[in-house]
């Protein structure tokens, strides 16, 4: 099978005042197409980095990342910015949605930021999807925690990514919640046939996974 998202020999580390933080160490890791991988270890163990690396949201300072064969890593960042806009979706814990937008707005917001006109017949089939076509002209604050993450999952799936990357999708959410949320992600990605890689604590939301791996110390553990 087509390894989708490769990191090879990655480090990563921060700079707090006097203090070097190692985020990452020497860490390689591959990801098949269709594969959904849950990211597991301690807080600090380099799992928010590793997804924010591999999502090119952040560089690495060593080592190489490819998405779909391409090294990402050394590219312009308009090249890097456009790979991202139509390759990934992003799933926070925080949701990151735009108050000032209605639910609609926000799912086509990926769409907007990269020119793109929106598939409408699209959009209101994944809005749907989640249960919250009738919500379509709310606002998030008008939501409950569980629908405002339902919108972030229909948005994550507004520009059909290949590559879904979730940082605890669950996180804020109740165990009743977060199973639905579980089972949305991954009826998502059996419609779509996506690649996902989900970062998270919560044992039950990464029993849904192919495979789950432990981090630890910036490394696989
Ligand atoms: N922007 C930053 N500036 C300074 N240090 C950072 C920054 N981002 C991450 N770190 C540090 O890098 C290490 C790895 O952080 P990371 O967020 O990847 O861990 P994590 O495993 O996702 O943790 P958690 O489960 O608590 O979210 C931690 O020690 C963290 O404090």
């Amino acid at each position: 099978m087509k390894t989708v998202i490769r990191l090879d020999k990655v480090s990563k580390s921060y700079t707090l005042g006097e203090k070097k933080i190692t985020a990452l160490k020497e860490f390689s890791f591959e990801v098949k197409s269709g594969e959904f991988v849950a990211v597991m270890g301690r807080s600090g163990s380099g799992k928010s980095t590793f997804l924010k690396i591999a999502g090119t949201l952040e560089k690495p300072d060593t080592g190489a990342v490819f998405l779909n064969g391409i090294q990402i890593n050394g590219l312009s960042q308009k090249k890097i910015c456009k790979i991202r806009q139509k390759k990934i979706g992003f799933i926070f814990q925080q949701y990151q949605l735009l108050p000032e937008y209605t639910i609609w707005d926000n799912v086509c917001m990926p769409l907007y930021i990269a020119h793109t006109v929106p598939d409408k017949a699209y959009i209101r089939q994944l809005l749907e999807k989640v249960g919250l076509w009738d919500r379509n002209g709310d606002y998030p604050d008008q939501l409950s925690g569980g629908e405002q993450q339902r919108v972030a999952i229909a948005r994550a799936m507004a520009a059909k990514p290949g590559v879904i990357l979730a940082d605890e999708p669950t996180g804020n959410l109740d165990y009743q919640t977060g199973q639905e949320i579980m089972k949305l992600i991954c009826a998502s990605r059996e419609l779509y046939r996506q690649t996902i890689v989900m970062v998270t604590h919560d044992m039950d939301s990464a029993n849904y996974a192919d495979r789950i791996v432990y981090m630890e110390d910036g490394a696989l553990r």
